[in-house]
């Protein structure tokens, strides 16, 4: 028996001017199944989601929800819920008036309304200051309000544009949570993350884009795995951020910069290599010279999807380990 998929892009394309925003991405999602959508800014993903929710219309391809072909703007007519980056609640109103409201506007029923908005309240922990305005409430109570208002019309077809923006770790959890239980009751999901450690975990599978096109698609462990096999990483943490002069040494060496793009920002850095770590750091040392004293720790970590979306979009280093050997 083949199940629909709840999600399917074929062949999509987006072209803003003469820029390609997207190229030629297929993928589906299962119902019941989280997917993750990674990249580094500029990649596509707000586009993605913009044609997901029929608020573009794509230069060419398609997008199938449940089976249904997607009319761009008539995406009311699929069972979609899109929760924004940014709140979009009523502050002046309570958490159960802006839950009504938002039942209201996506087609719930009167008869059915109390009942949802009950069980929204519960479902985000809020039955208890449902009745305080908006914006009394914490910034964590407001996010998962915020996606309790796509909630409450039980989408088939939940698309979330980071929803754990800005929250602390129990929001971030919290959240996490209700994303699962909705996914375990069959409801397909499509969340755009900055977050690759909350990718990892979360998601079932995750789409890596990279300037408009899909680079990888696949569960984070396989993807890790294809990437890296059973290789370890090394892990330099330094000091203090280190002189241009270092940050090209250790680059030479193979490095990468741990927290972004832009090495001179970063106190940790990585390596992949065979190399036993007293070897490795025999050549830290030897290559350091004097400057070894900035080195704080050399640990060695197991590799996460952060480092695969900077193995798939970054400039490779071919010669990484070659260089230490
Ligand atoms: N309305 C538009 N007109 C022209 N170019 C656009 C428009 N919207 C996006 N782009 C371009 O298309 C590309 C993809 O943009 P998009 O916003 O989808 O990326 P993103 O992955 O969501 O980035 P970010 O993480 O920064 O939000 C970028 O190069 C962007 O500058």
């Amino acid at each position: 028996m083949t199940t629909t998929a709840a999600l399917t892009i074929d062949r999509l394309r987006v072209v803003y001017g003469s820029h390609s925003a997207l190229d030629d991405v297929s993928l589906q999602v299962r119902p019941g199944e989280i997917l993750g959508i990674l990249g580094p800014n500029g990649a596509g993903k707000s586009t993605l989601l913009r044609a997901i929710t029929g608020k573009l219309r794509p230069s060419s391809g398609q997008i199938f929800i449940a089976g249904k072909a997607l009319s761009p703007g008539k995406a009311y007519q699929h069972s979609i819920g899109f929760t924004p980056q940014f709140l979009g609640l009523y502050r002046h109103l309570t958490g159960r008036e802006n839950l009504a409201f938002f039942a209201r506007c996506t087609g719930v029923s009167r008869h059915q309304m109390p009942a949802r908005v009950s069980q929204a309240l519960e479902e985000i922990e809020l039955t208890d200051n449902a009745d305080v305005r908006v914006d009394q409430l914490s910034g964590g109570m407001q996010r998962r309000l915020h996606l309790a208002a796509t909630l409450v019309s039980h989408p088939s077809l939940l698309v979330l544009d980071e929803p754990t923006a800005g929250v602390d770790l129990g929001v971030r959890l919290s959240i996490h949570d209700l994303i699962r239980r909705r996914a375990e009751q069959g409801v397909a999901v499509v969340v755009v993350t900055h977050e690759l450690d909350e990718a990892e975990v979360l998601s079932h599978r995750v789409a890596l884009l990279h300037q408009g096109q899909l680079k990888a698609l696949d569960e984070p462990q396989a993807l890790i795995q294809e990437t890296f096999g059973n290789r370890q990483l090394f892990v330099v943490r330094t000091v203090h951020m280190l002189p241009p002069a270092l940050c090209e040494r250790l680059q030479e060496m193979g490095f990468r910069p741990c927290s972004d793009e832009s090495s001179d920002e970063s106190s940790e850095w990585w390596l992949e290599s065979d190399l036993p770590l007293d070897r490795l750091i025999d050549h830290l040392y030897r290559d350091l010279g004097g400057a070894r004293e900035a080195i704080a720790e050399v640990s060695i970590r197991r590799p996460g999807l952060k480092n695969v979306m900077q193995q798939v979009t970054g400039a490779r280093s071919d010669t990484a380990v070659e260089t230490v050997s």
